[in-house]
């Protein structure tokens, strides 16, 4: 009871933040113009985040050919049937027919696509830092450690980056945001030099995939998945694919997240918004993953103090 609690005040902290962030971010991104320099500050930041930044891996080809795509085809040809809207006030991608279950709504050439973790360096990823607009006292507010620790790290990040670079630090902050709240996370099948022979796991990677980035996430409700299509051929393709009928004028939504599932936390640290239930955080509670029964038990507030706070935010508190 006392993870339990403590982590439904954990998303409601989450939450104040990821108001205060897309305020915050909406203000920045009409400042903000599309240049050359901005684009080039993009790569950069992928090579210097990441450090290994390379065409998408999949492919056997040295020099990928390019490749040509329309959005006037079939469905299953590229871009067709789907168009950008707004709902909500969230910009999103809409289907414009209607599709049958496991019907591929769009595609993408692999070689379009920025990979920005090696497969094969996979074993040793094991955090996303994103970039965090909060003022100090503001990510001292969450109290996760995991998740103070890992903003103020990816502020310092920054900032040591934007001195060595001579690159201002608001503009290396917006720009890392950029790359980072458009990335999706994939699991491949790769060679693993360290494991028994001809065997295959599957590793997470993250990739930039242009236009498919503008799918917005749904935990509980996706309607479509990411899939790499044909890994091992030089035309291997990401694919975005019903998993349920689709109609004509539906938003298309996959859920964010190497297996389709991300934390509140990390939906917080990689996109800056967190859903208003994650069914996923109570089973990391439950299976002490990550850290997390470690990092709630050193909050700094009390069971009563959580309790008193969560009877005021919903009005009701059972005990469980
Ligand atoms: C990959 S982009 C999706 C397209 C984006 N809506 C746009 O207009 O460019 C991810 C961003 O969309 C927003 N987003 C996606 N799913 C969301 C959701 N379920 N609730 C709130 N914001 C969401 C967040 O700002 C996130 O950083």
């Amino acid at each position: 009871m006392h993870a339990g609690s403590k982590l439904e005040l954990f998303h409601e902290r989450l939450e104040d933040n990821s108001t205060l962030q897309a305020t915050f971010s909406a203000t920045r991104m009409r400042r903000a113009r599309p240049t050359v320099a901005g684009i080039i500050l993009l790569v950069l930041i992928a090579q210097v985040r990441v450090d290994i930044v390379h065409s998408f891996a999949v492919s056997s080809s040295q020099s990928p050919k390019r490749k040509r795509f329309t959005n006037q085809g079939k469905a299953a040809g590229g871009f067709a049937k789907t168009r950008l809207r707004r709902m909500n006030g969230i910009r999103g991608l809409y289907a414009t027919k209607s599709f049958k279950k496991n019907e591929i709504i769009c595609k993408i050439p692999s070689d379009v696509a920025l990979a920005l973790s090696d497969p094969s360096m996979a074993r040793e990823q094991t955090t996303n830092p994103t970039p965090d607009f909060y003022s100090d006292a503001e990510i001292d507010e969450l109290e996760s450690p995991m998740i103070v620790n890992s903003a103020k790290e990816e502020k310092q990040q920054i900032s040591d980056l934007s001195q060595s670079m001579n690159i201002s630090f608001d503009e290396l902050q917006f720009a890392t945001w950029l790359v980072s709240s458009r990335l999706f996370a994939i699991k491949i099948s790769v060679d693993d030099p360290l494991a028994r022979s001809n065997f295959n796991i599957r590793k997470a990677i993250r990739v930039l995939l242009p236009y498919l980035d503008m799918i917005n996430h749904s935990l509980d409700d996706a309607n479509a998945e990411l899939h790499l299509i044909d890994p091992e051929k030089d035309d291997a393709w990401f694919a975005i694919r019903a998993v349920r009928p689709i109609k004509n004028g539906k938003e298309i939504t996959i859920s964010y997240g190497a297996s389709g599932l991300e934390t509140s936390a990390g939906l917080l640290m990689n996109y800056g918004f967190v859903p208003n239930q994650n069914k996923i955080d109570s089973l990391l509670v439950q299976k002490g993953g990550d850290g997390c029964i470690e990092s709630l038990d050193r909050w700094k507030t009390t069971l009563d103090e959580d309790e008193a706070q969560l009877s005021v935010a919903t009005g009701t508190w059972s005990m469980c």
